[in-house]
């Protein structure tokens, strides 16, 4: 079972300074009739890793284009860098967006699609650099149709790391990477926040957020369902102690039989239960079969929505 990363509200509280990059207030987009995003209010503080996550349909996509510039609010307001997104100028030079696909003319080179994103955003960088960074080097003349979809996916992150800059949106960054690109990919993004960046994260790896987020919002039909670190989300759900028993044997103390005929014990004192839990198993000298203990993980604060 996964361990918490304790560090995370601690590392976010002790570095964190409180300029906003991005401030979201009462923001609503409706589409027609339909209420996409409702009365939706967050910041995001330099530096930051902030994760928007959600059940499908929650409206994260409507809420990020809007912060991206890309659309425009029906109210409420945004603010980036204390810019309305909308003044691409000012905002634009500023950040990368990592979309789900950039759209790469596939008949260019990698090398030229990587100079585009440079005179596109206006920032400045060497091909070669970023090249390097995104382990595109040997793939520099081969046409983007050519390209695998992981070398593709390391491509579009191109776009995040040109130029290094401020903010950074990163929309499923890792779908489609091995373990090596995806290791590579998160020791970028590691890098660029030692050096101050400010990263927006999607991502429906919640191992992922859990293990990279400062912070998580989760929506669900456009709120927020809970806001806050991981361990805030984590917290209010008990924890959980997962074993199994060779038949015949007495039902164990304060647990529930799951379908698949293993035991689970939910509980706020983990520790307690767990020694109180073996005890039990010895007296009885019984085995406890594949035996798991942790803390809630996010997974499961997701399956609580809506319960
Ligand atoms: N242009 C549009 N016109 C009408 N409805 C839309 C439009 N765009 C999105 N929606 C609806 O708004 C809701 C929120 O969509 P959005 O794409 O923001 O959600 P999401 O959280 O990104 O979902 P997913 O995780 O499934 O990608 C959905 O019910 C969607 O069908």
């Amino acid at each position: 079972m996964v361990t918490l990363p304790a560090a995370s509200h601690d590392r976010w509280n002790r570095r964190m300074p409180t300029t906003p990059v991005i401030e979201v207030d009462s923001l609503n987009v409706v589409y027609g009739d339909f209420h996409a995003v409702q009365d939706l209010s967050f910041h995001v503080r330099r530096g930051e890793l902030y994760a928007l996550l959600g059940t499908n349909g929650a409206g994260k996509t409507s809420t990020l284009e809007t912060v991206e510039g890309h659309r425009k609010a029906t109210s409420g307001t945004v603010r980036v860098f204390g810019h309305d997104p909308a003044d691409r100028a000012a905002v634009r030079p500023r950040m990368g967006i990592m979309l789900q696909d950039s759209g790469f003319t596939p008949d260019l080179t990698v090398a030229e699609s990587v100079r585009l994103v440079g005179s596109l955003t206006r920032r400045t960088d060497e091909v070669g650099r970023v090249l390097d960074v995104v382990d595109l080097t040997r793939k520099a003349d081969t046409r983007v149709s050519q390209l695998s979809g992981g070398e593709k996916r390391r491509l579009d992150f191109a776009t995040a790391v040109y130029g290094t800059p401020e903010l950074v949106f990163l929309d499923e960054p890792t779908t489609g990477l091995d373990i090596q690109s995806r290791d590579d990919l998160w020791s970028t993004v590691d890098r660029m926040r030692e050096g101050g960046t400010t990263v927006v994260l999607t991502t429906h790896y919640l191992e992922e957020a859990q293990q990279h987020a400062d912070r998580i919002g989760l929506m669900h039909r456009g709120r927020f369902h809970r806001e806050g670190t991981v361990a805030e989300l984590t917290r209010t759900l008990p924890s959980v102690i997962r074993f199994g028993l060779a038949a015949p044997a007495p039902t164990p103390p304060a647990a529930t039989r799951e379908e698949d005929g293993r035991y689970l014990v939910e509980t706020f004192e983990l520790q307690r239960s767990l020694s109180a839990l073996l005890r039990w198993a010895e007296d009885h000298r019984l085995e406890l079969r594949d035996l798991e203990a942790g803390p809630t993980r996010l997974d499961d604060v997701f399956r609580a929505i809506g319960s």
